[in-house]
């Protein structure tokens, strides 16, 4: 197994619960095994070290937002992964999204079916087991309150302009509203996947080694079969079957590096085509957001045990998923640190405006990542295709709005001077505020579907099947964020946990 991050991590647990199966987990960066060797910079839930992109927890790739948008993204480079670097919010996948999936040639992927996955992967600190939620899992879940002056305000202001209250953002028949966000951070820690699944019990266990510290660099293929990976220092270690979980940029640039992706590409760079496989890279899809800052009259008081304040999902009536019975396509997330504190790793900013982080989160599928060159130290080209649609402009609109207006009312307005942009004229022309929203796009950091799944008869659509088997080639698989066919309508670290639970359990019964 290559890399053990959000889905990693749950695959070689769960794997190596069958004494007959022996499972090598290979991940790039360093493998602290407790909570005292991750140390307080991973695990102080009132800071998002991903934000840092300086952070030693992190690697960082240079991407285009837009033609006009150069930015970084980073990924976490560590045990756990992203999940250890992330902002901790940790919720489902709506109904919606794996209705799409199931219905896209991934039955597997069917709400009913997944469900018992999800309950099995949680234990819901508040709401315990149930029809909905699990009371055992691994992944402790907790809602943050909305104790916070600023949360409260927020809270308190959603709710007089008529947006629903949602208390349960995981229960995935409950109509989109103002609600706690639940996040896998109990008591100030976030809990990331690593030190859910892999503490040192199962780390102990004779059929699993967890070796940190092993970047792979490509995947070995003889005859149409993986037979190992070759690691950096050029070391080919044999296995009897690969799974790529590096994450949705790593497993497809490992893919393109061992010969697996678009012919023309792999041929311009001199790479042997083991097999043409034109969906690799080709449908990148991630979440565009813009930070609205807002300014207080008074410094708030220090978060208590996470950056989260309140989050609101709301329709912007544009399109399929807009509408105004659905799921929601639009999340209004708040943060209580100054994005100068999530940048410099700081949980207070005297002076300094709070952010909401406004997302489009329709399923959307713009994106490409290709090779620049045929090597692991060259970042991939990554281009998003931010803003290429008018949905895309519309629906940012809408989210930028309905967020002003929410600061323009009262309960919120009593704590603040105003919103630090855009101004109101910007905010009342749909031209003027499709310059601002271009000039400040950012995303919300969830890439998915690099490598898409779906059946095999349609090779630019799909390059594994619903259970991350490669088209093509035998006994590689890749299970990881990158196999969704899109982004969800919601953030998606759970379900990239899923994606571990259900892979684990298809090879576990050696499902064909
Ligand atoms: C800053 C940031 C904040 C985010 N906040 C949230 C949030 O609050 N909520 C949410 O739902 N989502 C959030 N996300 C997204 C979420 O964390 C990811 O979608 C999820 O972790 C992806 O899981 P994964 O298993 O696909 O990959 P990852 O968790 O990224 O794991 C990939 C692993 O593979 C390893 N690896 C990569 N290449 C190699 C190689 N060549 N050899 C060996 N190992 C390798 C990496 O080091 C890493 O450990 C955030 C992401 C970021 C970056």
């Amino acid at each position: 197994m290559v890399g053990a991050g959000a889905a990693g991590a749950v695959l070689a647990a769960r794997l190596s619960e069958d004494p007959e199966r022996t499972v090598l987990l290979l991940e790039a960066g360093p493998s602290p095994a407790t909570e005292e060797e991750f140390g307080p910079q991973l695990l102080d839930a009132r800071l998002v070290p991903g934000a840092q992109t300086d952070h030693p927890g992190t690697c960082v790739y240079p991407v285009h937002l837009t033609p006009e948008r150069p930015w970084a993204v980073t990924r976490g480079r560590v045990l756990g992964g992203s999940t250890t670097v992330n902002g901790g919010y940790f919720v489902r996948a709506r109904r919606q999204d794996f209705d799409r999936w199931s219905a896209m040639g991934n039955p597997a992927w069917a709400y009913d079916r997944v469900l018992p996955f999800l309950r099995a992967l949680e234990n819901d600190l508040d709401l315990g087991a149930g029809p909905m939620h699990g009371g055992q899992g691994p992944m402790r879940v907790r809602r943050v309150g909305t104790d916070h002056p600023a949360a409260a305000a927020f809270r308190d202001a959603a709710l007089t302009h008529g947006y629903s209250v949602e208390p349960d953002k995981n229960d995935l028949d409950a109509a989109p509203g103002f609600g706690p966000v639940p996040t896998n951070s109990v008591n100030g820690v976030r809990h990331n996947t690593a030190l859910n699944y892999l503490p040192p019990e199962v780390r102990s266990r004779p059929n699993l080694t967890v070796r940190g510290g092993s970047p792979v660099a490509r995947v070995a293929v003889e005859h149409g079969r993986a037979v190992g990976v070759v690691l950096v220092d050029g070391a080919l270690i044999r296995a009897g079957e690969v799974v790529l979980s590096a994450g949705a940029i790593s497993s497809p640039q490992l893919l393109l590096l061992s010969g697996i992706g678009p012919r023309a590409d792999l041929e311009r760079l001199g790479i042997p085509v083991l097999r043409d496989t034109p969906a690799v890279g080709a449908h990148l899809s991630d979440h565009p957001q813009v930070v609205l800052d807002w300014t207080l009259r008074h410094d708030p008081p220090a978060p208590q045990g996470t950056w989260l304040g309140g989050c609101l999902h709301l329709a912007s009536g544009v399109g399929e998923f807009g509408d105004r019975d659905g799921p929601g396509d639009l999340e209004v997330l708040q943060s209580l640190v100054p994005m100068s504190g999530l940048t410099s790793g700081r949980t207070t900013v005297p002076g300094a405006p709070l952010p909401f982080m406004v997302a489009a989160q329709a399923p959307r599928r713009t994106g490409r990542l290709s090779l620049v060159r045929a090597d692991l130290a060259a970042p991939p080209r990554l281009h998003y295709g931010f803003l290429s649609t008018p949905d895309d402009r519309r629906r940012l609109r809408e989210g930028v709005r309905a967020t002003a207006a929410l600061l323009a009312s009262p309960p919120m307005a009593d704590l603040t001077t105003g919103c630090a942009g855009p101004a109101p004229d910007v905010l009342a022309a749909d031209g003027a505020l499709d310059r601002w929203i271009a000039d400040n796009i950012g995303t919300a950091q969830h890439t998915c579907g690099t490598v898409p799944m779906g059946p095999v008869d349609d090779p630019r659509a799909a390059a594994v099947d619903q259970y991350g088997r490669l088209h093509g080639i035998r006994a590689l698989r890749v299970a990881d964020t990158s196999i969704l066919p899109d982004a969800p309508l919601r953030g998606p670290a759970a379900t990239a946990v899923l994606v571990g639970e259900v892979i684990a359990d298809a090879m576990r019964r050696g499902v064909q």
